[in-house]
Order: structure tokens, then C-alpha cells, then sequence
């Protein structure tokens, strides 16, 4: 008799990684573990002041670990002896330097504290400069190296952290052989790589955020980065040609990894990609369907067949690449820089005195005291939303700007700030926060705006990520200011079952993933429809939105 087989699927997120595992014959989600990185969670490495956000490899190594034997101890040996495949989301572009075996050099003795041999996540702003120099080359050279990535390089990018790290870390610089990115890494250390020439690199993170095409014939030549900086000189040469899509495999655990989780080293793992990407996947994407990641940030995927996009350049965008979602289609990325983040930092300002007196306050023990103040934490966005959902759209008069960690797109742009206008005293928190959950909605109209104008229609809207799932008001909003229905994706963990579903492609269970898509999707558990009276309202409120957008962006020049 056929024994059912399954796969798992990792989803490493900006706070914590989550695995899943999945029957790959329906999809069924079986069990899932979270493990949240403990240095990154005491906000070692980081200076956000000077947007500087650093995770250290062993973050992710113990997550890895943790998070699939937790998920496996919930089912027992007879699933684990029948797992056949494993994939990899990761964020990005979240590089790190490595040696020439492919160790991340902050594993490495002399660079354990260093954070700039750490990973340089995806929303760490500090090569804002770097960035603004490799527009003004591409700009120059006689090819726009920047075409298929939106014609604008951002900050948030492989080349611009690379640079910047170069020029302030010389040690670095000296001890770094290449680079690579979070979602290159996993399936390498998994598989047991040890020569990172050999490391399969995901075309996803390439082609999004590394300035590669197939055009180019992969990535732009030395000439051009040693123009940018002579500190760059041979590293392309020590970089990569060659990328490949997540049906393929980077190679099979390896007994070291296969010992340490539990598992087999016949299981089959997938080149790794970006997490909205394979949440895309997971979501069900189709094409002209805006896939909407909601999370900390958005990521907001859109797919289309190839010969109908043929030489469009979409502006402004985070890059057009061909196979990048789903193999054999367009892949085109949007997103916003801060999204969740953006209620998480009103929160965290609330909260500053209940932090700071109430830690302080001798009238109650300490650990009554501890439980109070995670309690209000825990209770300041629900209790936030429950007020402002009360306020009619146009009532407080109030509008922000989404932009408090820079914006990604339309027309990247980290250096722009966040803005909160028309405020008087009767401006209370939770006007303040309605006025803040606009702002990233319009941020999200901005982009669907974008797509349409540029001549990429969008036929539907599929939401998915934590906050799609955690607040109705926030989606109602969104469907409000869009003026569209909104799917919302059943899964809790849909990056992880998209990774789930490249896993069981890989691994040969279905010949393309669309098939596995098919075959594993659990659908849509609920659609926001527009209310009539609110869209006319938004309609003038985003035109205030982008007076407010305009003018910021002038005095921020
Ligand atoms: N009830 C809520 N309403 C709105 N946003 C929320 C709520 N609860 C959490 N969030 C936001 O969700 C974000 C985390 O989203 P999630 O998808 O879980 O994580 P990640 O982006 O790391 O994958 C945080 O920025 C947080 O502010
Ligand atoms: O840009 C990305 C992918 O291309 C990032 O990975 C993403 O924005 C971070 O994701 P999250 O907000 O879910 O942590």
C-alpha cells in the first residue's frame, strides 16, 4: 500500500521562523512550531535610531533546529520517517559575509560580536547613501543595470549593505569571500555545502534584489562595480552566474542535519526564495491577482505569463523576474516598508510610561507588576482598534504618512520620514491610530495605482500575513480604501505552506507547482467587500494622502 508522504515547510520571518508540516497530497497542516530568535528579541546588534537591524546566524540555526523537531514531536516517527522534502522562505534581501566554505563570519571566532558580520536584514537602512550611488552609475552606464528592478536600487538591497559594510568594516572587507543571502544560506547548511562556488543561488533574491538577469547574462561586470568603488574588485567573480527556481533541488539533507532533526537523508531540499514569494504560492496566487502580504511590512506579489508582460518595464516597482513566484511566469514585487511595524511604533510610544514608571512602581510585587505590563501591552492594539473602528472616516481630520521606516514602493525612497497632520487636542490615541491604519492603506492604494498605470491590470486582491488574519478593521479598511474585495487566505502559515508546496514539487510528487498549488491549497476563509459609503470618503481622504506625500517628500529633498 502507498504510504502517504509529506513535507515541510520553513518560514523564517523578521521575528521569529516557523515550520510546518504538511501532507503533501491535500495540504493538510498537521503541526507547526515558532521559535523566536532570542538575540534579536534583546535587540542585540541593532540601533534602530541609525536604522541599523542585524540578526546573528545562530538565531537561525537554533530555529531551524528547534522549530522542526518541535514541530515533529508533535506527530511522531511514522510522519517523520515519510517526510520526503523540505523548502526554505527566508526574508530578503538579508545578506551576510561569508568565508569561502560559505560560514557566515560571525560564526567564526574573531567576528562573534561583529555586527556587520552578521546578517544585514532586509529593513536595515544603513547604506541609504550606497544606494543613491548605485542609481547614479546605472543612470550613467550604457546599460540601466537597475531596468528589471524597478529603476530604482534601494537600501533595503544586496549591493548598497555590501558596500556600505566594505567601507566601514575594513576587516570585513579583508575577511569576506562572497556574500550571500539568508534564503541561499539555509538550503546550503542544510544540504551540507562546503564550498560556497557551489552554494545553487535562488533567482528569487538574484533577480529581486542582486541586479541579476539572464540579459545580462547574470550579474552587471567588474568594471562597473569596481566604477561604484574600487572595494568591490573580484567579488562578482567569486558571486554566481547561475540561479535557479525553488522547484529545484539545492541537494539532500546531509547526515549531519539528518541526525539533528530526526529525519532522513534521502529528504529532498528546495532552493530557497523570498517569504512573500512563496506566501504568494501558499495564497494561491493567479495572475493580476495583487498577493498582499501583511506583516511587519507588505511584500505584494503579482504574477503574469511572460508573453504578456514581453518588454514592459514596470517603474518604480522592487523588479519584474521571471520565475521569481511561480517557474516559467513573471514574478513582479511590491511593497511597503513598514506595515504592522508602523501600529507596532504607536504602541510602543504608548507603552513608553508603562515601561519606564510602572517598572519602576513600588505599590505592587514584581511579579504581579511583570504580568500587568505584558498584559497592557498585549491589550494596547485590540483595545486601540476596538475604538477607532467607532470613528467615521472623515470625522478627526487627521492623516499620516505610512513612511516611518522610508518607502519601498512606489519610487523607493528610505530616506522619506512618517508624518502625522491635523492634529489638535482633541486628537486622541485611537484617532491617531485610525489616522495611522489609513496611512498604510493608502500606502497600499499608491501601489495598486502603480501596477495599473503602468499596465498591469489588478483583478482581484488575496490578503495573507499575520495582520490579515489578527485584525478584520485593518482589512475592512483596506478593502474601503482600495475600493476592492479582499480574499483572505485560510492558512495561519501560508509562506510556510507555499514553501510546503515547492517542497513536495521538488521532491517530485507533482511536476510543476501549479499542481501542488492545486492539489494542497486550503483557499480563502473570508472576503472583505468594500462599504460604498467609506470608498467615496477614502477617495478624498488619499487625495489629501498624497497632498500630505508631496509635500513631505519636498521638504525631505
Ligand atoms: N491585532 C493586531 N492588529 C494589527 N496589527 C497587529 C495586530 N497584532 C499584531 N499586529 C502586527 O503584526 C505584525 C507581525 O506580523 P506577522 O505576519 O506575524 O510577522 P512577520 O512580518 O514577522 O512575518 C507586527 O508588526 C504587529 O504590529
Ligand atoms: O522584502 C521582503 C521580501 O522581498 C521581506 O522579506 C519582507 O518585506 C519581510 O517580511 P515580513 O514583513 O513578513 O517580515
Amino acid at each position: 500500500m502507498k504510504s502517504t508522504k509529506y513535507v515541510i515547510g520553513v518560514d523564517y520571518g523578521t521575528d521569529s521562523v516557523r515550520s510546518l508540516i504538511v501532507n503533501a497530497e491535500n495540504g493538510e497542516e498537521l503541526a507547526a512550531s515558532v521559535f523566536h530568535y532570542p538575540r534579536w528579541k534583546d535587540n542585540l546588534y541593532c540601533d534602530p535610531v541609525h536604522n541599523q537591524f542585524r540578526q546573528h546566524p545562530l538565531d537561525y540555526v537554533e530555529g531551524l533546529e528547534s522549530s522542526i523537531r518541535g514541530a515533529l514531536a508533535q506527530v511522531g516517527p511514522e510522519v517523520a520517517g515519510q517526510v520526503v522534502g523540505i523548502a526554505v522562505d527566508t526574508t530578503g534581501s538579508t545578506p551576510v559575509a561569508v568565508d569561502s566554505s560559505g560560514t557566515p563570519l560571525a560564526l567564526l571566532p574573531d567576528f562573534a560580536t561583529n555586527p556587520n558580520a552578521m546578517f544585514i536584514l532586509w529593513k536595515d537602512h544603513t547604506s541609504i547613501k550606497e544606494a543613491a550611488e548605485i542609481n547614479a552609475i546605472c543612470e550613467r552606464w550604457d546599460i540601466d543595470y537597475s531596468k528589471y528592478e524597478g529603476g530604482i536600487y534601494s537600501s533595503e538591497w544586496f549591493w548598497a549593505k555590501i558596500l556600505r559594510t566594505y567601507r566601514v568594516d575594513p576587516a570585513i572587507h579583508r575577511a569576506a569571500y562572497s556574500w550571500v543571502e539568508h534564503c541561499d544560506w539555509i538550503p546550503f547548511l542544510l544540504t551540507g555545502g562546503t564550498d560556497v562556488t557551489k552554494m545553487k543561488r535562488s533567482r528569487c533574491a538574484a533577480g529581486h534584489k542582486a541586479l541579476w538577469h539572464e540579459d545580462f547574462d547574470g550579474l552587471p561586470p567588474n568594471e562597473f562595480f569596481v566604477a561604484l568603488d574600487p572595494l568591490l574588485d573580484g567579488l562578482v567573480d567569486r558571486l554566481f552566474d547561475q540561479t535557479y527556481t525553488s522547484d529545484v533541488p539545492a541537494g539532500h539533507l546531509s547526515e549531519e542535519w539528518a541526525e539533528r532533526l530526526g529525519l532522513s537523508t534521502d529528504v529532498v531540499i528546495s532552493v530557497g526564495a523570498f517569504d512573500a514569494h512563496m506566501g504568494a504560492v501558499g495564497g494561491q496566487i493567479e495572475p493580476y491577482h495583487l498577493s498582499k502580504v501583511m506583516g511587519t511590512s507588505t511584500c505584494d506579489m503579482v504574477v503574469a505569463p511572460m508573453q504578456e508582460v514581453g518588454d514592459k518595464l514596470v517603474r518604480g516597482i522592487c523588479g519584474q523576474v521571471d520565475g521569481s513566484v511561480i517557474p516559467g511566469m513573471m514574478g513582479l514585487e511590491a511593497g511597503q516598508s513598514a506595515f504592522g511595524d508602523v501600529y507596532a511604533w504607536f504602541k510602543n510610544l504608548l507603552a513608553w510610561p508603562i515601561r519606564q514608571i510602572l517598572a519602576k512602581s513600588e505599590l505592587i510585587d514584581q511579579e504581579t507588576k511583570e504580568q500587568l505590563i505584558r498584559e497592557t501591552l498585549d491589550r494596547i492594539i485590540p483595545e486601540l482598534t476596538a475604538a477607532a473602528e467607532k470613528i467615521d472616516p472623515y470625522e478627526s481630520g487627521i492623516i499620516a504618512l505610512d513612511w516611518l521606516n522610508g518607502r519601498r514602493t512606489p519610487d523607493a525612497n528610505q530616506a522619506l520620514k512618517g508624518a502625522i497632520f491635523g492634529l489638535n487636542l482633541g486628537s486622541d490615541a485611537p484617532r491617531i491610530f485610525r489616522a495611522l491604519v489609513e496611512a498604510t492603506c493608502f500606502g497600499a492604494r499608491t501601489i495598486v495605482d502603480r501596477f495599473t498605470s503602468e499596465g498591469v491590470p489588478i483583478k482581484g486582491v488575496i490578503g495573507l500575513g499575520g495582520v490579515s488574519k489578527k485584525s478584520p478593521f485593518i482589512m475592512q479598511t483596506m478593502a474601503d480604501v482600495l475600493g476592492r474585495p479582499i480574499r483572505i487566505a485560510t492558512s495561519e502559515q501560508t509562506c510556510a505552506l507555499g514553501a510546503a508546496m515547492f517542497a513536495a514539487t521538488t521532491a517530485g510528487l507533482y511536476p510543476k507547482v501549479e499542481d501542488a498549488m492545486e492539489q494542497m491549497s486550503s483557499g480563502f476563509d473570508a472576503t472583505y467587500e468594500p462599504n460604498p459609503a467609506h470608498v467615496e470618503k477614502y477617495d478624498k481622504l488619499y487625495a489629501e494622502y498624497q497632498q500630505l506625500g508631496a509635500t513631505v517628500e519636498q521638504l525631505i529633498k
